[in-house]
């Protein structure tokens, strides 16, 4: 089990010395979805500059234009680039195609999908390897959270590793680890955090007491 740290609102030197404070603690390192907005692909180059150790994450969210959006992050060096669920399959699978040509993986992120089951099954049908359950940021404010698409998602899910995000944080962390996800995405908890190093060593202490860290 990876622990994903995902940096969203930090400019890209606070985003770095955040990471450095953590650096023990995590396995991947998002670009989040604000933060590739704002400093592109460059802040992936320089990520995997800082941290050659760790697998870097583009959380482009693509849409359309699967392989051009796809090879711009496995370009710069992501190990993992993110397209939306919802979108056509032959976006999805033109993603896929690029993350084979360059031997990168490809994470599915399932936000907003209605019907898990049925997209579950697509996305293995077309070769997806790594679904992503996401609550998003507007769905938490309103009090959701991922934990029983996360259970749907373990239910139907045959091949696929999964991943889950969405507001967790060292308090409820033992629910998500009870249902043994391949990786945790965690945000705003440890970039937010008083103590980030504190609310991460939390967290990944949970991982490893439930025997799935790595
Ligand atoms: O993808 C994201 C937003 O689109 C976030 O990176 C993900 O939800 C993790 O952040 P948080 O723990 O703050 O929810």
């Amino acid at each position: 089990m990876k622990l994903q740290l995902a940096l969203d609102e930090l400019k890209l030197n606070d985003a770095i010395a955040l990471a450095q404070r953590v650096r023990e603690y995590v396995d991947i390192i998002e670009i989040g979805t604000p933060f590739v907005i704002d400093e592109g692909m460059n802040a992936v180059r320089k990520f995997k500059q800082q941290f050659p150790e760790k697998e870097i994450l583009s959380d482009e969210k693509i849409m359309d234009g699967g392989f051009l959006e796809s090879e711009l992050a496995f370009n710069a060096g992501a190990e993992y680039v993110t397209v939306l669920g919802v979108t056509d399959i032959l976006t999805i699978k033109a993603c896929l195609k690029a993350a084979k040509a360059h031997g990168r993986q490809l994470v599915v992120d399932m936000i907003c999908v209605a019907d898990l089951p049925t997209r579950i099954a697509e996305l293995e049908q077309a070769g997806a390897e790594i679904l992503a359950v996401h609550t998003g940021a507007d769905q938490q404010a309103a009090g959701r959270q991922p934990l029983d698409d996360l259970r749907v998602m373990k239910t139907h899910a045959r091949r696929a590793k999964i991943a889950v995000a969405g507001g967790i944080n060292s308090k409820t962390i033992d629910q998500y680890v009870a249902l043994q996800p391949d990786i945790i995405i965690v945000g705003s908890a440890i970039t937010h955090a008083a103590d980030p190093q504190l609310e991460a060593r939390l967290i990944k202490e949970a991982m490893l007491k439930a025997g799935g860290a790595e």
